[in-house]
């Protein structure tokens, strides 16, 4: 984390507006994907606290507390729940399509650098998902770390 977060500059976490964002963001986003006649069925068996679960995760990665990797999984657990579910380009898309659409009716920050740093994340993050989803081993060790996201190249947040 450290050497990610500069002394003085929010994080992506606090920038979008600290943990009730993410937990709005991905509350509403899986009310979407189980309205959604492409990926109801991919997620219809997730448990009540998967939406939690991964808000703690996302909000963790840009910079948040360490709620998901101390109290309800790790990366290794993460990276786990993908296995098999055998997950294409067109369910990725539709992710992708959703998840923001829903950060547009919340209101996330919409400043250049902010989306700019968001999505590099959501398209890493949701490529790993469907790469880990056509394997059934996890290939790295049980105490991978949690990645974490910075503001990248953009540098820093937007200054208007
Ligand atoms: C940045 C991208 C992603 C992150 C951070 C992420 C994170 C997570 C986390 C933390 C879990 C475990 C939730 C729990 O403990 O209940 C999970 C499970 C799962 N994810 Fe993802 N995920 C991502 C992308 C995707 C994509 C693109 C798909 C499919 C389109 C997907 C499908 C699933 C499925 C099917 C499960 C298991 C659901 C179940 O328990 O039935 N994920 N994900």
């Amino acid at each position: 984390m450290d050497n990610i977060n500069k002394p003085g500059v929010p994080t992506l976490f606090e920038w979008a507006g600290g943990m009730e964002t993410f937990v709005n963001l991905f509350d509403k986003f899986y009310d979407k994907v189980l309205d959604d006649d492409l990926l109801e069925p991919v997620f219809k068996h997730m448990s009540d606290q998967h939406r939690l679960h991964v808000a703690h995760f996302v909000a963790e990665v840009l910079g948040g507390p360490k709620i998901y990797s101390e109290q309800e999984g790790s990366h290794f657990i993460m990276i786990s729940k993908h296995l098999q579910k055998y997950l294409t380009e067109a369910h990725r898309k539709r992710w992708m399509e959703l998840l923001l659409l829903t950060a547009d009716e919340l209101s996330l920050p919409d400043d250049p650098e902010f989306r700019s740093a968001f999505m590099a994340y959501l398209e890493w993050g949701t490529r790993i998902a469907v790469i880990n989803s056509k394997t059934d081993e996890v290939t790295e060790p049980t105490d991978v770390p949690m990645p974490q996201w910075g503001w990248g190249v953009v540098g820093g947040p937007y200054i208007p």
